[in-house]
């Protein structure tokens, strides 16, 4: 039949990253490589879709503000409406990877296949990793199985969910993890589906960036030993409408830092504990702490960074702690 159409968006990051020479796989420079010397160079691409290429940025994802995401949330939004676009394949650094693809699967409303990939090497590394992550990311956004299944991550053979994925070592290729497994395998071109994934996504999901031109500011504060409350305090001064707390284990607080985080809460800053632990950490409300009394909310199993990112957007809709909590219940 007809090979599906599908865009590439590329950001830049470590998959359009060149370095000195054949082992260099960690010194290198990110972002380089322009989106359409990075398509010519896999030309297998061909053989399972007809594709396109857009360059949104050329940066490395560390550098991603929240009006970079919304940019490229609009220019997805946009390719998705398009009769003649069956899927969209965003390039993107691995460092903030995790992000963005959670910010796409709260606000593109659409069932085309999303896929983000990214690559541990550059291309000019021995054994790169980026042309065959992008093949396959490629053949996963033209599947039709691969449709309303939110936004995907495709790294290493495995396709994740972008709500639960998450970088969780720097120097391997099998870099990307979630407490939840993958959803499914890429091999050769064809998907192999296990799961699918029961949060709200995409089609299904509250959240609208069309009107958007800026996101609340919201900042991690990081738990440990030892810990106190001053970060929390400069952030709120500087204007956070929220804090995160990157709590330790189940997200618990160090009593140091809790008055700190209620009178935050007496002065209108929301507050969300998530959990420092990196392979997944699991916040249960009023476990820990007592969040109906304080008016916290728990991140349930969303990371500190993945927490912020809803709260950003649960911001623009309420500030109701309440109403906070369902959605981290929901998505
Ligand atoms: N592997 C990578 O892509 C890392 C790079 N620093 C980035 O996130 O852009």
């Amino acid at each position: 039949g007809e090979l599906p159409q599908v865009v590439i968006v590329a950001t830049g990051g470590t998959i359009a990253g060149a370095g000195a020479s054949a082992v260099n796989s960690a010194s290198y420079q990110a972002a380089k490589v322009p989106v359409d010397k990075l398509l010519a160079s896999v030309p297998e691409l061909n053989t399972v879709a007809r594709v396109r290429g857009e360059q949104a940025f050329q940066i490395a994802s560390e550098s991603f503000t929240n009006e970079h995401l919304l940019t490229l949330g609009r220019k997805v939004a946009e390719l998705v409406a398009k009769p003649d676009v069956d899927g969209v394949v965003v390039t993107h650094g691995t460092d903030t990877l995790e992000e963005t693809a959670f910010f796409l699967n709260l606000t593109i409303h659409t069932d085309k296949p999303i896929v983000v990939v990214g690559s541990m090497r550059p291309g000019t590394a021995l054994s790169a990793d980026g042309a065959l992550n992008l093949y396959d990311a490629v053949a996963v956004a033209g599947e039709p199985t691969a449709r309303a299944k939110g936004v995907l991550v495709v790294m290493d053979d495995c396709i994740w969910s972008g709500r639960d994925v998450a970088k969780t070592i720097n120097i391997r290729t099998d870099a990307f993890q979630s407490p939840w497994g993958p959803l499914g395998m890429i091999v050769e071109g064809k998907s192999y589906w296990f799961r699918a994934p029961v949060k709200r996504h995409t089609s299904n999901s509250e959240f609208d960036i069309a009107n958007l031109t800026t996101l609340p500011r919201v900042d991690v504060g990081y738990g440990s030993g030892n810990a106190n409350g001053d970060a929390f305090k400069a952030f709120a001064a500087a204007g956070a409408k929220a804090v995160i707390n990157a709590g330790t284990g189940n997200g618990s607080v160090s009593k140091e830092v809790v008055p700190t985080l209620q009178e935050l809460t007496a002065r209108g800053v929301t507050v969300v504990r998530s959990s420092r632990v990196t392979g997944g950490g699991f916040v249960i409300r009023n476990a820990e702490q007592p969040d109906d009394k304080y008016g916290w909310v728990a991140a349930h199993d969303l990371n500190p960074q993945k927490a912020r990112i809803l709260t950003m957007l649960g911001l623009t809709v309420t500030n109701d702690p309440a109403q906070l909590q369902r959605m981290f219940w929901e998505y």
